[in-house]
């Protein structure tokens, strides 16, 4: 659809935009991203046939850019006009209306049955039509910045240039425009270029995106190619992270941890709570957290930690809601609580703290065997009866992810060893229990003082956490089977 090779050009014979070279395919949402001053807008205008390149060549459909005519060219491709003043004097039918000018013949100017449905049409696309008869200086920005999308798109154009168009909107019309164009492009086939300084937006609703520095093409492909955090750190010259969408591939931007912001704590056993109800710690800043509980399982970042006791004959239709009402009743704010339940009595929790090199890690394990399990067998068993081991790490420390994930096995693996000494079997396969069907776990760091990368075996914070796993889940566990034994 659009083909652009060697292209440059720029203002006063200063060369801005520089040899720069990308094609657009037909039905394609194509971001153009960059930097304040790397030429986004000066390539726009010369796509647009405003500003005249000094080398290489646009072609639309195949044909150069300045072999159409104006009239020619507007039929083709819809620019989102910035918001000229002349415009503010009309009504939003009568500013929508101007996108069919290219449509009236030269010597006849008429209007007819056509033009009237594409300015009701692009008004209904853009939610302006409630607001038709309204002067356009009355709507707020956001308002605004509709009418001239509906605008360009009373031109039924087969392009779509735009500068920002989110600009102005709020993230609710964030994301309806910027879904009503993405469905525009699938269904109709309309191909948009877009200049955006949202990169996340961008990555979002792009199939494929362009990254200009100093008037050259740094970067360019779909996000997950071109957006990558090393380029990114470089055109921007900002200490930026790549991060993910949760629940979509694209990549997300975010800025890293700006200085300053850390509140020094110390996460210690005054923080926790044992009552007969339920254990209770409450850090006084968020945690960065990785678990499997029931109320905020994953990663995320929390102030409250809550493991209850439910009665061995515990059930709800609903655990999540039924636990997330408990948080409530204690007066927790169950948004900032990771909720965990047991049956385990809660006298037999095992609490330990252990002071290394930098750091120092504190434990607590709930450990129960009712419902133990060998995961090796694969066996059908009844899963859901009460009778787990649950394990919450706390960490001051700075971990990374990789050190996240590897405390979760070494505390796994550690645990396992646990109930082998205790010779704990699997009810069902009479084989060694690894753990019960149900034991949950929770890692939480501050994420402040010495970066702990790893949490193998090997590593220092590794050897805390599995000797100090080892030693409450088999004190938790004494208590257990002591309390068994005298049942
Ligand atoms: N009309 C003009 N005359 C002379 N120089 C200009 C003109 N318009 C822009 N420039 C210069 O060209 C360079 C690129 O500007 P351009 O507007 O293309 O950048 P941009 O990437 O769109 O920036 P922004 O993100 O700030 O909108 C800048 O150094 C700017 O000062």
């Amino acid at each position: 659809m659009i083909r652009i090779h060697g292209l440059s050009g720029g203002y006063n014979g200063k060369e801005i935009v520089k040899d720069v070279q990308f094609s657009v395919r037909e039905g394609e949402f194509f971001g153009i991203l960059g930097p304040n001053g790397s030429g986004k807008t000066t390539l726009m205008k010369m796509l647009s046939g405003v500003l005249p390149s000094t080398g290489g060549e646009i072609l639309i459909k195949g044909k150069p850019v300045t072999a159409y005519s104006r009239k020619e060219l507007a039929k083709r491709m819809a620019v989102l006009p910035q918001l000229s003043a002349s415009a503010f004097d009309m009504t939003v039918r009568e500013a929508v209306s101007i996108g069919r000018y290219s449509h009236q013949t030269a010597w006849f100017p008429s209007w007819s049955e056509e033009d009237e449905q594409a300015v009701t049409l692009a008004m209904q696309d853009t939610g302006v039509e409630p607001y038709a008869e309204r002067q356009v200086q009355s709507l707020s920005g956001g308002e605004q910045q509709r009418v001239f999308l509906a605008q360009a798109l009373a031109q039924n154009p087969d392009i779509l240039l735009l500068d920002e168009p989110t600009n102005h909107l709020d993230i609710a019309f964030q994301q309806s425009l910027l879904s009503r164009l993405k469905s525009w492009t699938k269904d109709r086939g309309l191909t948009i270029v877009s200049i955006f300084h949202d990169l996340n937006m961008a990555s979002l609703y792009c199939d494929r995106v362009l990254l200009m520095n100093n008037g050259r093409i740094s970067e360019s492909g779909t996000p997950y190619e071109a957006l990558q955090e090393p380029v990114l750190k470089q055109v921007y010259s900002a200490d930026i992270k790549r991060h993910y969408h949760p629940s979509h591939q694209s990549p997300q931007v975010i800025l890293n941890s700006p200085p300053g912001l850390e509140n020094t704590i110390l996460i210690s056993e005054n923080m926790l709570s044992c009552e007969s109800t339920h254990i209770l710690l409450q850090s006084p800043v968020p945690l960065k957290t990785l678990s499997s509980a029931v109320v905020h399982a994953g990663f995320g970042w929390y102030t409250t930690f809550v493991n209850r006791h439910v009665d061995l004959n515990y059930h709800s239709e609903d655990v999540q809601m039924d636990l997330v009402r408990y948080i409530q009743a204690q007066g927790l704010d169950p948004n900032e609580t990771v909720g965990m339940m047991t049956a385990v009595k809660l006298a037999d929790v095992a609490v330990k703290t252990s002071y290394h090199e930098g750091f120092s890690i504190l434990t607590v394990v709930t450990a129960g065997t009712g419902n133990a399990a060998d995961a090796s067998a694969g066996a059908d068993r009844l899963s859901g009866s009460p009778g787990t081991i649950n394990t919450w790490i706390f960490v001051n420390g700075r971990l990374s992810d990789e050190a996240f994930i590897q405390a979760v096995i070494t505390a796994s693996e550690s645990k396992t060893r646990a109930l082998a000494d205790r010779g704990i079997t699997d009810p069902y396969t009479h084989t060694p229990a690894t753990g019960t069907t149900t034991d949950s776990i929770l890692i939480a760091a501050a994420q402040q003082g010495k970066s702990l990368q790893y949490a193998g075996p090997a590593a220092e914070l590794g050897q805390a956490i599995g000797k100090s796993v080892y030693d409450c889940t088999l004190q938790s566990l004494d208590r257990y089977l002591e309390r068994k034994r005298n049942d």
